[in-house]
């Protein structure tokens, strides 16, 4: 039975409807209607929880015993490494089209790539793709309008051709950052050297150096510490001219081309978007990118004037606003309320703070979910976070990762990142599947471990009043129980990111008609997007979408699953209709 929505008033017993019925499924279900209630309210009993706990339990150790079996091996990662000493993994299988194997579609944290020379071939992005990765990430910082070009029609042509897998493309701003010239080799400095950043343009001698931007001279003092690269380097300001800054050298290296530089507890002073950045976001549009990841956002003003642009364009483009600058961490509320999603982008916000503040501002973004404003705002929104930077940094030069790198990674899942990204590793390192390939069996693995307790807390003042909040609530609930997984079908891509707001144990296959939507909902945490064109008859749509999972080999006969359709634009009718099913597969 459907039920209206919104604002209806509704049953419990009206609440869930079951395709195919079975007792166990009646009873659990009307246990969960009405008290199935974390968050500072006691389950009805000690022996109902525990019981709860041991069915969730079991449907993890089921889950986690299929993701094993389609752990995915490239052929350049071939061969006996520390994954595959501690993990089955299915040796790779030849496809046509160059698909040699699935990525593992169960890992729910999903991984962001940073292409550059390293992977802007086409095999290499047909590769990351198939290891695990499921967003592009291209960096204005870099290269030039035609390179990234290039990059976004390879990953365009590898979502043509791929049968079950999306890649979403997100374009990173350069950002109001400063940046040392290009040098034609780089220079050796030692602690106690003298060396001076330079406004005048195209300097890059063994004494002196250009930066891009005109007012560093003006927002740098005297006594100031100056980062490279968040810290590999680091100069003291020694004295100043009108287009110079004198330094010593406090710790030394070599300073390459295009270097990041930082001014120690200070943020520049330049507009959050550059005349630069709004000649790569109009690229962006035009070449219909998935994700904006918008550089040293300092205020919500600066996304509301990106999001009018888009509007007045006609662009579909989300924001993922980057924090990295001391200026934004006052108004992170605000900012994050503006936009669509957000980046703890650890290396600049580093380099401007104190280092050892850096994991304090990575915790909010899961402390957010007990912070009641942000909490509402995430749930209503179901807005992504990516953490960012550093994460295997090591294996860019190197097959293995550090142990504290693995561990970085698993706080990142822990804390229920939706993304966790490669920068260099995959940019411009000499292992960028094996990085891919730790960052998912890592992520895996973590999750694995993961109790039903960890996901954020859901219920408050919203589940109250929103009718689509109870559903994906509800929905979690039940296919918590049963460990099954859910299919949502969706035009908006609303129910879907409210479903992978709530963390369900199982997969939520996010059946959209929308390709776009398909590419966005890549980087949403435990959604697994898939196109299909929706028919007028609901249950044709409901038996396409198991036929095309069963087919795929994503389900088995036998096994139940969830189905959820968002009320907002429902796909079988034309008033709006929330609905809630276990069926079990054929
Ligand atoms: N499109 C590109 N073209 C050339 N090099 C790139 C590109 N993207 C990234 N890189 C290289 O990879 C490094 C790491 O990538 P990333 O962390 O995104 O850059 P950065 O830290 O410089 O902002 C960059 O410093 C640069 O050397
Ligand atoms: C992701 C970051 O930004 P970028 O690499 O663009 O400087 C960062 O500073 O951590």
């Amino acid at each position: 039975m459907a039920m209206a929505a919104p604002g209806s008033v509704c049953s419990s017993s009206s609440l869930l409807d079951f395709g195919a019925l079975d007792d166990p499924c009646h009873r659990l279900c009307s246990q969960f209607t009405g008290t199935r209630i974390r968050c500072g309210v006691a389950p009805r009993s000690a022996r109902l929880a525990a019981a709860q706990r041991k069915r969730l339990a079991a449907a993890r150790a089921t889950l986690l015993q299929q993701q094993q079996q389609i752990i995915p091996m490239s052929p350049q990662d071939g061969g006996k490494d520390f994954v595959t000493d501690t993990m089955p993994v299915v040796p790779a299988i030849d496809k046509p089209g160059g698909m040699w194997t699935k990525p593992s579609f169960q890992r729910k944290t999903k991984i962001v790539c940073t292409i550059g020379p390293s992977t802007n071939t086409r095999e290499m992005i047909w590769k990351l793709a198939e290891t695990g990765m499921n967003v592009a990430r291209l960096n204005m910082s870099h290269g030039d309008h035609a390179s990234h070009k290039k990059v976004i029609d390879l990953v365009k042509e590898y979502n043509a051709k791929s049968a079950d897998n999306v890649i979403a493309i997100m374009l990173d701003t350069k950002g109001p950052e400063v940046r040392s010239g290009d040098l034609p080799q780089p220079i050796k400095l030692e602690k106690g050297d003298e060396f001076s950043f330079t406004i005048k343009r195209g300097v890059g001698t063994e004494k002196s150096v250009s930066v891009n931007y005109d007012d560093f001279v003006n927002d740098v003092e005297v006594n100031d510490t100056l980062l490279v690269d968040g810290g590999m380097m680091a100069f003291l300001v020694k004295w100043k001219t009108s287009d110079t800054v004198g330094c010593e050298v406090l710790d030394g290296g070599e300073l390459n081309s295009r270097r990041h530089l930082n001014v120690r507890g200070k943020s520049a002073t330049l507009p959050s978007i550059t005349e630069k950045d709004w000649e790569d976001i109009k690229f962006g549009v035009e070449n219909e990118v998935d994700y904006y990841a918008l550089s040293f956002v300092k205020d919500a003003q600066v996304v509301h004037e990106l999001k009018s642009y888009l509007q007045k364009s006609s662009a579909d483009i989300h924001i993922i606003v980057k924090i990295e600058s001391a200026d934004s961490i006052p108004n992170l509320q605000s900012i994050i309320d503006a936009s669509d999603g957000a980046m703890v982008a650890r290396g600049d916000l580093g380099a401007e703070l104190p280092i050892e503040d850096v994991p304090l501002l990575q915790l909010p973004f899961s402390a957010w979910f007990e912070q009641d404003e942000i909490i509402t705002k995430c749930r209503e929104k179901g807005k992504p976070v990516i953490v960012a930077t550093n994460m295997l940094e090591s294996m860019i030069n190197h097959p293995t990762p550090t142990r504290a790198e693995v561990s970085d990674i698993a706080i990142a899942v822990r804390e229920g990142a939706d993304g966790i990204m490669l920068s260099g590793e995959t940019a411009h390192g000499k292992y960028p599947l094996k990085a891919v390939r730790v960052m998912h069996t890592v992520a895996l693995r973590t999750e694995a471990t993961l109790s039903e307790e960890d996901s954020p807390c859901t219920l408050g003042r919203a589940f109250k009043n929103h009718m689509s909040e109870m559903f994906a609530y509800h929905a979690t609930m039940m296919a918590n129980t049963l460990g099954t997984s859910i299919l949502v079908f969706t035009r908006s891509g609303f129910m879907a990111a409210l479903l992978s707001h709530y963390r369900p144990v199982g997969t939520v296959f996010a059946f959209t008609n929308d390709k776009k939507l398909q590419r966005r909902l890549a980087l949403y945490h435990g959604v697994r997007p898939i196109f299909m064109e929706f028919s007028d008859d609901a249950e044709e749509t409901f038996s396409g979408a198991l036929g095309t999972l069963q087919n795929r080999g994503l389900i088995k006969g036998g096994e139940q699953v969830a189905l959820v359709q968002s009320g907002k634009q429902p796909i079988w009718r034309s008033e709006s209709t929330h609905h809630i099913q276990v069926r079990k597969v054929a």
